[in-house]
């Protein structure tokens, strides 16, 4: 494999497909599987950094290019980027390789005429390398005058979800989530709460054993931190059904509707299906109606609740913006893990921080109130609808609590007693809850315990 070829032509195809999707890179990666590891591991390195690194990688260019990235041909940005991601951030790589194999891709993408303002580009970048990753050098004096562009650049993160953040949540929320991004996010799982504590420990020394590290998650007894594991798939007890890849916060969520043996649960948009083989064993001899949108998601849910032997979940595909009058008033909770603006898993999903826009939110909050609209009513009187999503927004998060309580006969109620105590705060007390991204080892995610009124 030309692993250099490989990944300008990943993110060629990204831009082309306006997909900058770590979906795309893994596929890649599987194509390659047969490769030397170490080759892979470098372009696993090269894509995932490069695409974390985007809007810090442009600043540097345009920094010394008389052309913007945004003015260059696809093949040329991608290049760059890719080049100049090697140049800064890979130590392993000698400059001069990164500049001539660059000038080599150039030529050999038939962009001969500009191969010498790509090695241009790049040696100066390269001259000026220590001054560029010295943060307290004259090269980034002029950003500081805009602290919003200063953490855009320095994080790879939008300004405009930088100043959504600052103003809705303080300056003293938003650096440290920023600086936390940059570790992204472990992989965790949660173990089949049917396996007695010996199975557990089985499971777990076994995970070890396949050369994984794992660590107990501080919020929920049997939520483990993996480190070291390149996807679950393998891993032993996968097949079996003994654990579930999962954020503890989406667990928390589940924990805070207080579901319990014998219950009627309704999870509307439930694909892939993680809180609802929570509830399901929660539910025990009661049952779990799930869906969602697409037939794609159903068989998604499926596998999944296949996988977890969840015998007492039924799988439907719907659209949950339409009522369906046969469900009125049935369910003793409804789960509503509504689609959102996702911004609490960006550390996880990198590409969203460049896809979603400002614009994107209004018509989320659009969405998630229709789907409110039709849900609230599969709620019984005296019932909980939780409400959640994977988001840090306060118009997709607080105000779509107010709008639920102030039009329908819905009231917020404590979680405390769901959640460990370190949680507890004004506003757990007052039924909702914000998690902020990494705070708790946890994504960005909020939920509302809501009782309908009897
Ligand atoms: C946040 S995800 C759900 C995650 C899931 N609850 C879990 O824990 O694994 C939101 C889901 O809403 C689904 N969705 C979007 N629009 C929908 C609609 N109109 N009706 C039902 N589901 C919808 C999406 O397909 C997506 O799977």
């Amino acid at each position: 494999m030309d692993t250099r070829e490989t990944a300008l032509l990943l993110f060629v195809e990204m831009e082309k497909t306006k997909n900058f999707g770590s979906s795309l890179i893994r596929d890649t990666l599987n194509k390659y599987d047969y490769e030397d590891p170490r080759e892979k591991a470098f372009l696993k390195r090269l894509t995932e950094g490069t695409l974390e690194s985007l809007l810090t990688l442009d600043y540097v260019i345009n920094a010394y290019s008389k052309t913007p990235t945004n003015k260059m041909k696809p093949l040329i940005r991608s290049l760059l980027r890719l080049s100049v991601y090697q140049i800064l951030y890979m130590d392993t790589v000698p400059d001069s390789a990164a500049c001539n194999e660059a000038v080599r891709l150039a030529k050999k993408k038939g962009f001969e005429r500009l191969s010498g303002f790509v090695n241009g580009v790049l040696r100066t970048i390269t001259r000026n390398k220590e001054e560029i990753l010295n943060s307290e050098s004259g090269f980034w004096q002029e950003l500081q005058k805009n602290p919003v562009q200063a953490l855009s650049v320095r994080y790879s993160v939008p300004e405009w979800m930088i100043s959504l953040w600052e103003a809705q949540y303080g300056e003293e929320k938003t650096e440290p989530m920023l600086e936390r991004l940059k570790n992204g996010r472990p992989l965790t799982i949660r173990l089949d709460s049917r396996l007695t504590e010996e199975e557990k420990a089985q499971e777990i020394a076994a995970i070890e054993v396949a050369g994984v590290t794992v660590q107990k998650h501080r919020l929920y007894a049997d939520a483990w931190n993996l480190e070291g594991c390149e996807g679950i798939g393998h891993l032993p007890g996968f097949a079996e059904g003994l654990f579930y890849a999962q954020d503890v916060s989406s667990m928390l969520a589940v924990e805070a509707a207080g579901i319990s043996g014998g219950m009627m649960v309704m999870d509307l948009c439930s694909a892939p299906g993680g809180k609802t083989t929570l509830a399901a064993r929660k539910a025990g001899s009661g049952k779990v109606i799930c869906g969602d949108v697409s037939e794609r998601k159903a068989a998604l849910i499926l596998e999944n609740t296949d996988r977890m032997k969840c015998s007492n979940v039924s799988v439907n595909v719907w659209d949950a913006s339409v009522f369906m009058e046969q469900y009125k008033e049935s369910a003793d909770v409804v789960l509503l893990d509504v689609p959102c603006s996702g911004l609490g898993v960006i550390g996880r999903k990198k590409e969203i921080r460049y896809r979603v826009t400002k614009e994107d939110l209004a018509a989320l909050v659009t969405l998630q109130k229709k789907i409110v609209d039709a849900c609230w009513q599969y709620v019984k009187p005296g019932g909980i609808l939780l409400y959640s999503t994977c988001t840090l927004d306060v118009s997709e998060n607080e105000e779509m609590v107010r709008y639920v309580t102030e039009k329908y006969p819905f009231e917020a109620e404590s979680i405390d007693p769901f959640l460990p105590e370190c949680l507890h705060s004004q506003q757990t007390k007052a039924g909702f809850l914000q998690l902020f991204l990494g705070e708790w080892d946890t994504d960005g995610f909020f939920m509302a315990r809501l009782r309908r009124k009897k």
